[in-house]
């Protein structure tokens, strides 16, 4: 890879909304940048991308797809990488299925995914999917620590425009229910390896030994941890919580994060789907494992694959009728939380029903009161403290709230998110250990079958670089920050051996907190509360968690946020927002051509990534183009030009327009490079020109279904002519 070869900035092909945008945005930041010399060029990480890329042998010449993931992958080690990266699937398997049946109709001949793999081949297909499901790509491309904050103009905007926020009530029955013991929190074992090892996990049962993995290597001052999740302590509570949520008459929701932590919340999932429907499985076990029935695909695989089944039909409806009602997904088309592991993921989930005064959906399409059912103890105190919070206090004024910053230890697949390769579902009764090459048992714990046993580490030099960048956050804005650390839990007392000598070298000893995740939540609001800023500094379940919470609380959106990931070997990746790649707004594009996505986070990347441009290669252009963006982004935020909800209104494609029209005229207008001005003037005048056209035309278009072509795999040519359906724009742009 040289600077030669490569352009400057990597735009991502990604999936469902921001890729539909990126079809009507692309193509003006490509000839934006084209004029200042600036070389756009873009990477497939899309799902069906993927797919393709993973299966050469299965497909003719020119189906064939290079495997652009594993290019970014070495890419982001380059000092010069510069790639701004929207968010993408993180399939689960029903997704994955999904996206596999497309790509076949279409006649990619790739195989079918296997559930249950039996011969040699079917056992390579399913290890090469298992490769592609759940957050593939994001651990891939992140190897560096995460620094999410509004951008000020975006916050001064919310508090300008505050968003609606439900009301919440001391007498609200909403709580978050975790287990009492035998959780993943409460058998945790943690320590810092004090030189590099290799180690291997194995299980010690009555009838000898198995290996459940070998060749784990650490560099020296790896912190590694070992837990497990006792399968009965968990079926006993997930029975438990559903009684009593019935009892309550609130709804029953779970929430997971079944895409990022790809192996071990399927089947905590799995678990609560067999539980909910327990007479079910009791008195239909065989036949359900017969029919393919898999839990931890969900009850919306189990309802298709009992289609032709009456009386597990009918058991099923007998068994749900003594139920609590089921916190829904879409209730006008009957999806429950137990429907799909990926529709409900923690850390959107939580904070809209937060955002909502605590009220979820159920099947009657009205707002409930909702048991949160959150197992594990790790971090479920700061779901239970807000809401605490809110009963007391009453609901967030997203008009003077201060807001809460994130740096997030996410380097290197750091902690719970790198944990895949060694989570394990015990097989049988035993002992787990974590031996060492030196014959040192690491770490052990007594286990039954079913229990969900797993590893996770962090790494020295991430773990330092994390501890630098907050020092440097909270010298730049010179205000309260706060270690989400817990003394109490072995991982994070590990953390706060690192952290102290430090800040202590650093001499900033004095400007940090540290405090458990509880108590960090309650001060954190009540800094906001106060209209002032905090800065949260977490691993990297808790910069996911509080990078949608408390945006979403402060500006209705992570959509907004600023996200940069400041890469170790130098570079600079810059992602779009910190939420998904929202379904729901696809659906009401096909429907009637309305994409509410708003890319705003798109527009804040971008000045990010040119900045960066402008100071890594010294490129005074690159730096005109980025103070511009600036003030476009500026300009949409000041004369409302996002996106709205509803058909007919302004969507995604108009604020593009304001975008490109503000772009121009800032470019136009700047004096530090005349070159650029006398190239934007014109462009810049027949945006203004055509307004009433270009929004004419754009409106125009709404209003129909539209057809795509594909929804994992759309059809180039379609969509881009979906996107782009203003002429007038489109000549303008070229
Ligand atoms: N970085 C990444 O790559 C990430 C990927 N994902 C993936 O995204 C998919 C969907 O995840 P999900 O949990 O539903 O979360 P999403 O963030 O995609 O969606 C939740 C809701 O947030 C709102 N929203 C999100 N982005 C925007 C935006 N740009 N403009 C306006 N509103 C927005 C929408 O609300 P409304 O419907 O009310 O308009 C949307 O329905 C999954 O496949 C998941 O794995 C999730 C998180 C990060
Ligand atoms: O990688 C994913 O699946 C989700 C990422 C995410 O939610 C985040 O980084 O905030
Ligand atoms: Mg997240």
């Amino acid at each position: 890879m040289t600077d030669q070869t490569q352009p400057d900035i990597i735009y991502t092909k990604v999936d469902e909304a921001p890729e539909l945008a990126s079809a009507s945005l692309l193509p003006i930041i490509r000839t934006f940048a084209a004029a200042a010399g600036v070389t756009v060029g873009t990477r497939d990480i899309s799902l069906a991308g993927r797919i393709l890329a993973a299966f050469p042998d299965f497909l003719s010449d020119e189906q064939k797809q290079e495997d652009d993931l594993a290019w970014l992958g070495k890419l982001v080690k380059e000092p010069h990488a510069n790639v701004i990266k929207l968010p993408n699937i993180s399939a689960s398997v029903p997704q994955l299925v999904a996206a596999i049946e497309e790509l076949q109709g279409q006649g990619y001949a790739i195989p079918d995914y296997p559930y249950s793999p039996e011969s040699d081949a079917e056992k390579e297909a399913r290890a090469r999917y298992d490769a592609i499901k759940g957050s593939a790509v994001n651990p891939v491309l992140r190897e560096g620590n995460s620094d999410r904050r509004a951008a000020t103009a975006v916050k001064k905007f919310a508090q300008a425009n505050p968003h609606r926020m439900g009301d919440w009530s001391s007498d609200s029955k909403t709580r978050v229910a975790s287990m009492s013991g035998g959780d993943f929190f409460s058998n945790e074992k943690s320590t810092t390896l004090d030189k590099a090892a290799t180690a291997k996990i194995v299980l010690e049962t009555a009838d000898g030994e198995t290996v459940l993995k070998e060749g784990v290597s650490f560099p020296e001052g790896t912190v590694v941890d070992a837990t497990f999740m006792s399968a009965k302590a968990l079926d006993a509570f997930l029975a438990e919580e559903i009684e009593k949520t019935k009892e309550e008459g609130t709804l029953f929701s779970l929430h997971m994060k079944a895409t990022m932590m790809k192996v071990s919340d399927p089947i905590i999932f799995g678990h609560a789907v067999k539980e909910f429907l327990k007479p079910v499985f009791d008195k239909y076990g065989d036949e359900l494992k017969a029919a393919g029935v898999d839990p931890s695909s969900g009850l919306g695989d189990l309802l298709k694959r009992v289609q032709d089944k009456p009386e597990i039909k009918a058991a099923i409806d007998e068994c749900m009728k003594d139920r609590p009602a089921m916190y829904m997904v879409d209730s006008g088309k009957g999806i429950t939380n137990l429907h799909v592991p990926s529709d409900v993921i923690i850390d959107a989930s939580m904070p809209a029903l937060i955002k909502n005064g605590g009220k979820g959906w159920g099947p009657d399409d009205a707002t409930h009161d909702t048991n949160c059912v959150i197992p594990d103890n790790s971090y479920a105190p700061v779901y239970d403290e807000t809401i605490k919070y809110f009963k007391e206090t009453g609901k967030l004024d997203p008009a003077t709230a201060g807001t809460v910053q994130n740096i997030g230890l996410m380097a290197q697949k750091a902690e719970e998110y790198g944990s895949h390769p060694t989570t394990f579902e015990i097989p049988q009764d035993g002992t787990v250990k974590m031996v060492l090459d030196d014959g040192t048992v690491l770490h052990e714990h007594k286990v039954e079958k079913g229990d969900i046993w797993r590893s996770a580490s962090a790494k020295k030099a991430p773990i330092e670089d994390w501890v630098m960048l907050a020092i440097e956050r909270q010298k730049e804005e010179n205000c309260e920050a706060i270690f989400w650390l817990d003394e109490n839990r072995a991982h994070d007392a590990e953390l706060i051996k690192f952290v102290k000598p430090i800040l202590e070298r650093e001499g900033v000893s004095d400007k940090f907190l540290i405090m458990a995740p509880r108590e960090a939540t309650r001060q954190s609001l009540e800094t906001i509360r106060e209209g002032k800023t905090s800065i949260a500094i977490t691993g990297n379940v808790l910069r996911d968690y509080l990078t949608d919470l408390f945006p979403i609380l402060e500006l209705a959106t992570s959509a907004k946020m600023l996200s940069i990931v400041k890469l170790m070997n130098g570079g600079g990746l810059f992602e779009t927002g910190a939420g998904g790649s929202a379904p729901k707004h696809v659906q009401q594009l096909v429907e009637e051509n309305h994409l509410r996505w708003d890319s705003l986070g798109e527009f804040c990347a971008l000045g990010e990534s040119l900045k960066f441009l402008a100071s890594a290669r010294d490129n005074s252009k690159a730096r005109v183009l980025g103070k511009a963006v600036e003030q476009a982004t500026q300009g949409v935020l000041d004369n409302d030009r996002s996106p709205s909800r509803k058909a007919g209104e302004p969507d995604n494609r108009d604020s593009h327009y304001w975008f490109a029209r503000y772009w121009a005229e800032a470019l136009a207008t700047q004096t530090e490079d005349t070159e650029i001005s006398a190239h934007f003037a014109p462009i810049s005048k027949a945006l203004i020109e055509g307004e009433e056209a270009i929004v004419s035309e754009l409106i125009g278009a709404q209003g129909k279904p539209v057809d795509l072509g594909g929804y994992y795999h759309a059809d180039e040519k379609k969509t881009s002519s979906v996107m782009r359906p203003s002429k007038t724009l489109n000549d303008i742009i070229g």
